[in-house]
């Protein structure tokens, strides 16, 4: 169903080939799983065959990628519309109509279907993304989350025969993410739909992939999964699981893995009693340098924060968790002063950022948006970085010399040069922390940074906001990525339905969920162990 023969891709004439005389093939009714470093031209794979690049984004183009049987070169996007439904990382992007209904209908009309199975098939998506309550909500009004539901709903309403889907459930909750991949997964078995998706959260989407496909540095290896597994650079937690403890070829599933995991479950039982049998609870909370009391806001008739206390100590990274529209990112632009208040207050180092100007505020708090591009407004990140430096009025070079520090700590080189919204994920997430932390606040807000970050970003991350908050800094992050939770947090704030439900210690509260259990300690259970690091340093006998 789709080919891709010795296919090439190269954006700018200055620089190397994104994509290297690529060969792939997935068959009708199979379920491909596209993996990778970041950056590594993932995202350009999707868009030939979706007939993207090069007609919407530029670029040149050598080989043939063939889709049901035409030419994506020859075929314009639209000439493939009722062959291919492509949802792409920003689904925001792509809508054209004002509400849920209407933007699931869309595609449908296009194609001129009747409207009596327009109505089924509509009612169907609204039921398997679960939006039958936002149906008639405004698209501007949504939450990440819900948009990308809406997105993705809206393409499998088309009935489409190939999905091709760009991080599909980045910005989903655990058990979004897995209806989601369940529906798909569905519609690959019963309908013999071809879906080509990508995906950095393999530890969600492998157990679904009839084939994995690596791209590394622009060349393409295809094949079964877990046997791919044993050369990928990329692994979630359960294979980096099974490489420590020799399991060869590793088991892709905590199911399989549990089926081995006696003997390590006993060494671990019998490690040395310096070793961390319970993972640390994280240090007391300290006094608070941060108090925010009865945060309440309005967002039209609905009120989506109710009432919300929290304190946030120094030196400690907080996560903030809960369902898709459960108010965390209204928590976070609410503490920043960033969106009006329908009551409460905010206390930072005995200020609140809702009182002070702009420059001031952004001293106190600053938030890394869960989109970094609503931060970046320059055409190159040489002048985000001067026109960083004017709004935050601080000495002209200051917010390069602040990249320049964290950038090989992050996502490695900094590209000056190019346009924001060229930079890969993690270049880009980098540039807005470094906007935001040149103002030195005093606070650190990151909502869902690890969107499109591989697991060494991830791991890289985690380190940089442990030592932010190691030198004093209040850090709290929203995130759906039960992974990273795991091994950056001290305390986990749960949300739902817009009020803070529940707070603890992030080993006590991964631990007794059943949604939010990272893979390790689903394997290990009952023994208490969160992360593959720690295990090791278990069986090395650190302690
Ligand atoms: N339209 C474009 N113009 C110029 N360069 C681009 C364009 N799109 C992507 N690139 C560059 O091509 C390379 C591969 O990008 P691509 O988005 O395909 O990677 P990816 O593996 O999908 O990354 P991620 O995991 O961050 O989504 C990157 O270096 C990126 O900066
Ligand atoms: N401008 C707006 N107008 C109306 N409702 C809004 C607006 N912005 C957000 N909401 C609603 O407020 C609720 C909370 O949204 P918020 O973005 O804070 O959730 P979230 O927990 O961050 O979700 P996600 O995990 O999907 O990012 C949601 O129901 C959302 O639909």
């Amino acid at each position: 169903m789709i080919l891709l023969d010795q296919v090439s891709v190269r954006y700018r004439r200055s620089e190397p080939l994104v994509l290297r005389n690529v060969d792939l093939t997935v068959g009708e009714g199979e379920l491909a799983v596209v993996a990778g470093p970041t950056g590594t031209g993932k995202s350009t794979l999707l868009g030939c065959v979706a007939g993207l690049v090069p007609h919407f984004t530029g670029g040149v183009v050598h080989g043939r990628v063939v889709v049901g049987g035409r030419d994506t070169r020859t075929h314009r996007p639209g000439d493939l519309a009722d062959l291919i439904g492509y949802v792409g990382q920003d689904p925001a992007a792509g809508f054209v109509t004002d509400t849920v209904e209407d933007e699931v209908a869309y595609g449908l009309e296009c194609l001129g279907t009747a409207q009596p199975v327009m109505r089924r098939r509509v009612e169907d998506a609204l039921d398997l993304l679960s939006l039958a309550a936002l149906r008639s909500r405004r698209l501007r009004g949504l939450s990440g989350g819900e948009r990308q539901r809406v997105a993705i709903a809206a393409v499998l309403a088309t009935g489409s025969r190939v999905l091709v889907l760009d991080e599909p459930t980045s910005a989903l909750d655990p058990g979004g993410a897995e209806d989601v991949l369940a529906a798909v997964h569905r519609l690959v078995h019963d309908l013999g739909v071809t879906v080509l998706m990508t995906e950095h959260r393999l530890e969600r989407a492998l157990q679904f992939a009839d084939q994995l496909v690596l791209v590394e540095d622009g060349r393409v290896l295809a094949g079964e999964p877990s046997l791919l597994m044993e050369v990928s650079a990329v692994r979630p937690p359960v294979v980096e699981l099974a490489r420590l403890a020799g399991w060869s070829p590793p088991p892709v599933t905590v199911r399989d893995a549990r089926r081995r995991a006696d003997r390590l479950r006993h060494d671990l039982a019998a490690a040395p009693p310096s070793s961390p049998r319970e993972p640390a609870p994280g240090p007391p909370p300290a006094p608070g340098r941060v108090r925010i009391r009865g945060l309440t806001v309005r967002r039209g008739r609905r009120q989506v924060l109710h009432d919300a206390d929290l304190d946030i100590p120094a030196g400690v990274v907080v996560a903030l968790m809960g369902r898709n529209g459960a108010g965390k990112s209204t928590l976070l632009s609410a503490s920043a002063g960033l969106v009006a208040r329908e009551g409460g207050v905010v206390d930072v180092d005995g200020a609140d950022p809702a009182d002070l100007p702009a420059q001031q505020a952004i001293r106190l708090v600053g938030l890394v948006p869960d989109d970094p591009r609503l931060l970046l407004r320059a055409s190159s990140v040489a002048d985000e970085c001067v026109g960083a430096d004017d709004d935050t009025g601080v000495t002209p070079g200051a917010t390069r010399r602040m990249l320049a520090r964290i950038a090989p700590g992050l996502a490695g080189a900094h590209r000056v040069n190019h346009h924001p919204d060229d930079l890969s994920e993690g270049e880009r997430l980098t540039l807005a922390m470094a906007v935001i932390l040149t103002a030195g606040p005093s606070l650190l807000l990151l909502d869902e940074p690890t969107r499109g970050l591989d697991y060494a970003a991830k791991s890289r991350l985690s380190a940089m906001l442990r030592s932010f908050a190691a030198s004093g800094l209040a850090v709290v992050v929203a995130t759906h990525d039960v992974e990273f939770v795991a091994d950056v947090a001290d305390r986990v704030v749960t949300m739902a339905g817009g009020r803070i439900v529940a707070e603890g210690p992030a080993a006590d509260v991964l631990l007794s969920s059943y949604v939010h259990t990272p893979q390790v300690a689903k394997v290990l259970r009952p023994h208490r162990w969160l992360t593959v690091g720690a295990v090791a340093s278990a069986m090395k006998g650190e302690g």
